[in-house]
C-alpha cells in the first residue's frame, strides 16, 4: 500500500493537519495516512503542553471516522527524541510491502534541510508538501538533492496552528471547529491548555 505518514507535535491535532493529511491522500492516491505524535519533536525548544498520552487520546479522537486515516503510536513507543530518519529506517524495515511517503506543511518544507541526516532520508523517503499561511513553498530554494524528493500538493490555505488554538485556550477564547468536535470535548473536558 503507499502510506503517507502524518508526523507532528500535535499539540493539539487541528482541522490543519487534517486537511493536509486528506489533500495529500486525494492528490498522490495514498491508500492511507497515519498520524504519527513525535514523543519528543527534535526541534521545538519547548516540551508539548498536553502529555504524551492526551496527545495520542486526541489524534484517536481526530481520525477515528475516516477509514482512510488511522493512529500511529510508533515514536511514542519508542519514546526518546523522535528523529525522522530513525523513525524512517525502522518503518522501512518494519513495513517492506507498504510504500511510505512523508507529509509535510510549508513551514517543515523550509526546515527540511536541517533535519539530521536529511541526506539519508532523502535516499529513503520522498516528500509530500503542502502550503501553509506565511509559509511559502519555494522548491526551487532549496537544496539540489532535496528539490526532486518534494511533491507539492494543493491545499486551501488554513490559517490554524496548535500555537494560537493554545492561546485561545489560555485566553478563554472559542477553539470550536478549529478542532474536531470529539477533540473539542476532550480538550474541554480536561481543562486543557487553560492558563
Ligand atoms: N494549517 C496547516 N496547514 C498545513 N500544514 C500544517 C498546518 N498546521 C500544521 N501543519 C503541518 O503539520 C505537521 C505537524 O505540525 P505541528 O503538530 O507542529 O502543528 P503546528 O500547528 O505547526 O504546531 P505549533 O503551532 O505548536 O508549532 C507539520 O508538518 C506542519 O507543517
Ligand atoms: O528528524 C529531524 O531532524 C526532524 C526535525 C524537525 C521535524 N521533524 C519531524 O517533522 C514532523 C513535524 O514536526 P513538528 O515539530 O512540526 O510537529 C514530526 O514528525 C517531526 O518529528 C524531524
Amino acid at each position: 500500500m503507499r502510506i503517507g505518514i502524518m508526523g507532528g507535535t500535535f499539540d493539539p491535532v487541528h482541522t490543519g493537519h487534517l486537511v493536509a493529511g486528506e489533500c495529500a491522500r486525494a492528490a498522490c492516491g495514498l491508500d492511507e495516512v497515519w498520524f504519527m505524535p513525535a514523543n519528543v519533536p527534535p526541534h521545538k525548544p519547548n516540551a508539548p503542553k498536553a502529555s504524551a498520552e492526551q496527545r495520542w487520546e486526541m489524534v484517536c479522537r481526530a481520525v477515528s471516522d475516516n477509514p482512510a486515516f488511522r493512529p500511529f503510536d510508533h515514536e511514542l513507543r519508542k519514546g526518546g527524541v523522535s528523529y525522522s530518519v530513525d523513525t524512517i529506517r525502522e518503518l522501512k524495515a518494519r513495513y517492506p510491502e507498504h510504500e511510505f511517503h512523508y507529509i509535510i506543511g510549508a513551514d517543515m518544507v523550509e526546515y527540511l534541510p536541517k533535519w539530521r541526516e536529511i541526506g539519508e532520508i532523502m535516499k529513503m523517503i520522498g516528500f509530500i508538501g503542502l502550503q501553509r499561511p506565511g509559509f511559502e513553498l519555494q522548491p526551487e530554494a532549496l537544496p539540489a538533492f532535496i528539490r526532486p524528493g518534494v511533491r507539492l500538493a494543493p491545499m486551501p490555505l488554513l490559517d490554524i496552528s496548535s500555537t494560537d488554538i493554545r492561546t485561545r485556550r489560555r485566553e478563554g477564547r472559542s477553539v470550536r471547529y478549529l478542532v474536531t468536535a470529539p477533540v473539542h470535548d476532550y480538550i474541554e473536558g480536561m481543562g486543557l491548555y487553560e492558563s
